[in-house]
Parts: structure tokens; C-alpha cells; sequence
């Protein structure tokens, strides 16, 4: 990116943001004060360690766990008490780390359901234009069930990106997956970002993925943050080292 195209999207609004979000589960504290913002077109990577609470910001990002305190907000509107399905509305896509499809229904019956899940409903046409941005080519007959790995990923993404959302949370979306798969899905990430102006919070293990799709990370550890900023900056972090690096079972966990 040109560091005039820098420049203007640093001085842009959040799209969506986090404050001081405080979160308890099972009467322990799992989220001690996490904020976070990412604005049109840029991607925001989360890392840290095994049980940093990740996917427990996650689950307050996108609705499906109420905060103890502190704000979510989309568009500048305070959006923490509403419910998961209001906020996908709103058009806050989430992927999750394990691609669980409706297993009952087949890839051109899923496709329906999706396109009728809320109003407005959508066209056979949008359906295609979620396939073709994910480069999902399997037969609408074929029941889910019989999916890879990928296509599953593909599906639901299709799923997603069908109703144009402009900020997707990313939980880890090449779990599973192998190198050309994975650098698929780093593509994809790329194209929706930098051309269609997606905003993108991702979760990743893998610090070497987010080398080429991260503008910005975030390091998590025990529930707080522990660094942010460019992917160099925070690799000679010495927190980032002692908390990611030199972690129970020697980095087993980067
Ligand atoms: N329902 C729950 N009740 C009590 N504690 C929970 C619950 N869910 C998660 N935790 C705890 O919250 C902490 C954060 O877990 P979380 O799954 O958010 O971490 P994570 O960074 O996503 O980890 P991983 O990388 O292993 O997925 C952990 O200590 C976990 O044991």
C-alpha cells in the first residue's frame, strides 16, 4: 500500500472497535480490559498463546457472550447488547475455527437457506457471486456431508460473503488445512481486504501467516493485551517472546 493510501486510512474512522471489554466465565476472569479498532480495508491479526482468551473476545465480538463491561461498537453505534443474529445483520460476518456445515442439506440447499436465513432475501445471483469470490466449484446436488475440509471453508464463506459484509472476525480460518489451501484462503483475505475495503479481525497460531495478510497485530496473553503494532515491532517484543515463544512445552503453541 502507498503510504498516501496509509496516511488516509489512518486518519478514517473505526468501522468497528472494542473497548475496555471485561469478561467472566465460570466465576473466573477471563478478559481483563481488551480494546481493539480496524477500520475499512485493513486486517487486524490476534495472536497469543493457548487459552489467551482470543476466542473468548471473539464470542463478545460477535454477540454470542455478553461483557462483564465495556463497549462494542460498529459505525460509531454501541452495539454490545445486542444478540449474535442482530449483529450479523448489521453485516459483523464471523467464520469460526471449525467449519461446521448443515449436514442434512446439500451445497445448492444450503445456498437457499442462506439466501433466506433474514430479509432481505437474496438471489440465486448473489449465491453465485459468494461461490465465485471463494472459488467454490462443486455440484449443487452433492450433500454437505461429503465436503472437504476447504469446501466446507469455501461454503460457509460463500454463505457469508454473499450478503457483502464489511467486517469479518476470523477465527483461525486455515485450521486444517494445507499449504496451497492455506495460501488460498491468504488470497482470498488479501482480495477482500485491500479491494473490496473488508475490514478483517483474524485469530491465527501461525505468526508466519499473518506476515502477508496483517497490516496490524495484537498479542493476547492470560486475557490482556500484552503488545500491538506491525508484525516486526512486536516480534522483538521481549513479552511477546516470554509469554509466545518460551511457553509451556518450549513454543509448541506458535
Ligand atoms: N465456558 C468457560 N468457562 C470457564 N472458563 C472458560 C470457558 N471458556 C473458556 N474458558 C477459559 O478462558 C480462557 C481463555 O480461553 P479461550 O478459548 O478464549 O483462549 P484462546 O486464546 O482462544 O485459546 P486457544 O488458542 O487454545 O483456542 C482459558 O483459560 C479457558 O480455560
Amino acid at each position: 500500500m502507498s503510504a498516501s493510501a496509509d496516511a488516509a486510512r489512518s486518519s478514517e474512522a473505526p468501522l468497528f472497535a472494542c473497548e475496555d471489554i471485561r469478561l467472566d466465565l465460570g466465576g473466573r476472569s477471563i478478559l481483563h480490559g481488551i480494546s481493539l479498532s480496524v477500520r475499512p480495508g485493513e486486517v487486524l491479526g490476534v495472536i497469543g498463546p493457548n487459552g489467551a482468551g482470543k476466542t473468548s473476545l471473539f464470542e463478545v465480538l460477535s454477540g454470542r457472550l455478553r461483557p462483564k463491561s465495556g463497549r462494542v461498537t460498529f459505525r460509531g453505534e454501541d452495539i454490545t447488547r445486542l444478540p449474535l443474529h442482530a449483529r450479523a445483520r448489521l453485516g459483523v460476518g464471523r467464520t469460526y475455527q471449525t467449519p461446521v456445515v448443515p449436514d442434512e442439506l446439500t451445497v445448492g440447499q444450503t445456498f437457499k437457506a442462506a439466501r433466506q436465513a433474514y430479509r432481505p432475501y437474496l438471489t440465486r445471483f448473489d449465491a453465485e457471486y459468494g461461490a465465485e469470490l471463494v472459488h467454490l466449484h462443486v455440484d449443487p446436488d452433492e450433500p454437505t456431508a461429503r465436503l472437504e475440509a476447504m469446501n466446507r471453508r469455501k461454503l460457509l464463506l460463500a454463505c457469508l460473503l454473499m450478503r457483502r459484509p464489511p467486517i469479518l472476525l476470523m477465527d483461525e480460518p486455515a485450521a486444517g488445512l494445507i499449504n496451497s489451501e492455506v495460501d488460498e484462503i491468504d488470497h482470498l483475505i488479501r482480495m477482500l481486504s485491500k479491494e473490496m475495503n473488508v475490514a478483517i479481525v483474524i485469530v491465527e497460531h501461525r505468526i508466519e501467516l499473518l506476515e502477508t495478510i496483517a497490516d496490524r497485530v495484537m498479542v493476547m496473553d492470560a486475557g490482556s493485551v500484552i503488545a500491538s503494532g506491525s508484525l516486526a515491532e512486536i516480534l522483538e517484543d521481549p513479552k511477546v517472546h516470554a509469554a509466545y515463544f518460551e511457553g509451556p512445552g518450549d513454543g509448541a503453541h506458535a
